[in-house]
């Protein structure tokens, strides 16, 4: 059996809608929610390995309900920032009540972060150290970091797998990658890949994640087989058909990829 990749969320920080905005997307989001949005994450199915959530924003709830999912033995972060570690405690509140353990997998410095900000998750979450690559049933996997532009720097993920060779990174949050940040990158089956804007007109200084332009660029010297972008603001709408490379696509709320096919 093949694993499964599936989109619990696909919002850049502020989800969509944003709270404050009364734009199209933000709009449609609240009336039909095509374009509605919880901030990124996403769940692997390993035949092997069981479920595996990579980062836990402040939707996790929501988000498991939404997926139908009760319960997510393993947590992998790529950073330390609200939108990808805010449901943390919510998740070790659900692993109090169901008296299991947790496991989070994370870069030393994350994790450091984490146990700073919410000092009790270690009663109910056991924070292992991805910082030396680990393996997850098949999959090897690699953890290395990643420019954050403005916001400072996150992590990446690299999974291969030891038997069919097929490989897939998750990317969610970096901008202006080093020749060094993207070597592993490189050879790809599938990148999942942050880009929150189409084309974000701000200062360089104050960005911190690539936009879809920068990433499809990226994407031209990488050569992956496949990408998905995900970690999308209000400015992307889904409801309408935008001209990409047929191996590219946007993420949206559900959206499943077969871990191997190809
Ligand atoms: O030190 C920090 C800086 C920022 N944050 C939060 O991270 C996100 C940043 O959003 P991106 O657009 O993905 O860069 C936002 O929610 C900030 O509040 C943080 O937690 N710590």
């Amino acid at each position: 059996m093949t694993a499964t990749l599936r989109f619990l969320g696909t919002g850049d920080a502020m989800g969509v809608p944003r709270v404050y905005c009364d734009c199209a997307v933000c709009t449609e989001a609240r009336a039909t929610g095509v374009n509605r949005r919880f901030r990124s994450a996403v769940l692997i199915d390993d035949p092997e390995a069981g479920h595996i959530m990579i980062d836990c924003g402040p939707d996790w709830g929501r988000m498991m309900e939404t997926a139908g999912l009760r319960f997510a033995e393993r947590m992998l972060l790529t950073h330390g920032h609200y939108d990808h570690i805010g449901g943390l405690p919510e998740w070790a509140d659900a692993c109090r009540w169901q008296e299991r353990r947790g496991v989070a997998y994370a870069p030393e410095v994350t994790i450091a972060e984490v146990t700073a900000r919410f000092p009790w998750l270690s009663r109910t979450i056991e924070f292992r150290p991805a910082d030396g690559g680990f393996r997850l049933g098949g999959w090897n996997v690699r953890a290395w970091r990643v420019n954050h532009g403005h916001n400072g720097y996150a992590h990446a993920y690299r999974f291969d797998h030891a038997e069919t060779g097929w490989s897939w990174a998750y990317c969610p949050d970096a901008i202006g990658l080093s020749e060094a940040e993207k070597a592993p990158l490189a050879g790809l089956d599938l990148l999942v890949l942050g880009t929150s804007f189409w084309h974000e007109t701000i200062p360089y200084e104050r960005r911190s994640v690539h936009d879809v332009v920068e990433a499809l660029e990226l994407l031209r010297e990488l050569k992956p087989r496949a990408a998905v972008f995900t970690h999308l603001s209000h400015d992307i709408d889904l409801t309408r058909r935008y001209e990409l490379p047929e191996s590219v696509r946007f993420a949206e709320t559900g959206l499943r990829i077969r871990l191997g096919d190809g």
